[in-house]
């Protein structure tokens, strides 16, 4: 188990004589065991905090300092595992072998072959285990790969936008999901998204990035599974007021 501190966190890119400030002194927590959801305009820092926390870019300034558990007794410390937007299967491997691929330094076959069981049966990708990600749908591809980062076990779990390119009900689906899952297993979660209702949905906490930085911490004090009631809307309008800037009269108050 693992969380997250960030520390005056920067980053900046420069595109010709330009200098971008992707992200501005960043200063966050994020609690070990806990679902933060991240939403924010397009352009506003999501996507290169996620690269930043995953290690695939160098922050420009500033500390990330993953905290581990005291009980954490695992000899080889995974923090961090990423689902991007689109699912970044292997072509030619199967959606087991997919699945498998995270888990190829082990030795115990068994051992591999019950943990992929687990997440195949879990993600209701048993009947699919031999299908190659060109035959099967967007949202089981995207399953696949939700299953292979929980093969990988990670401490901490990134997902860039993975429900984006799904159509609603199939989103509506692996939301629920996820759900299940961060409920079965209390994984530090960080979960980006464009989409305010899922952010409310999904989020114990919901992290507002404006121009990269952060303009709100929104805890979500409503009990999973969450239905569409008048303090879950409230939060959502006030989350959406957050990202534009607006202060609106809420359409229902308690
Ligand atoms: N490799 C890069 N080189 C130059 N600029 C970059 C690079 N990556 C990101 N940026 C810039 O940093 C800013 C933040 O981009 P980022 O992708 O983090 O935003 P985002 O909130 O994830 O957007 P979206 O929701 O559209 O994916 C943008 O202005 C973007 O143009």
């Amino acid at each position: 188990m693992a969380g997250i501190k960030l520390s005056n966190l920067s980053k900046q890119f420069s595109i010709g004589a330009e200098t971008i400030h992707a992200l501005k002194n960043i200063d966050l927590h994020i609690l070990d065991g806990s679902f933060t959801t991240i939403v924010g305009k397009s352009g506003c820092g999501k996507t290169t905090l996620l690269r930043l926390l995953s290690g695939l870019e160098k922050q420009s300034a500033g500390e990330i300092e993953f905290t581990f558990t005291n009980n954490d007794n695992r000899a080889e410390k995974r923090p961090v595992g990423i689902v991007f937007q689109e699912s970044r299967l292997f072509p030619w491997l199967t959606v087991k072998e997919n699945m498998a691929f995270p888990l190829f330094k082990l030795k115990n076959k068994l051992e591999i072959e019950k943990t992929v069981d687990k997440y195949l049966h879990i993600m209701g990708l048993k009947k699919f285990k031999d299908a190659y990600p060109s035959q099967i749908s967007g949202g089981m591809a995207q399953r696949t790969a939700v299953g292979r980062t929980l093969c990988y076990n990670p401490d901490i779990i990134l997902m860039d936008e993975p429900f984006a390119a799904l159509d609603y009900f199939t989103r509506k689906n692996l939301q629920e999901e996820m759900v299940n899952i961060f409920l079965a297993q209390h994984k530090t979660i960080v979960f980006v998204t464009h989409n305010v209702e899922e952010a409310v949905y999904l989020g114990e906490k919901v992290i507002v990035f404006n121009e990269g930085e952060v303009v709100m911490e929104r805890s979500v004090p409503l009990s999973y599974p969450r239905q569409s009631g008048v303090e879950f809307i409230n939060i959502q309008e006030e989350i959406l007021n957050a990202i534009t800037g607006k202060q609106t009269q809420s359409l229902y108050t308690l």
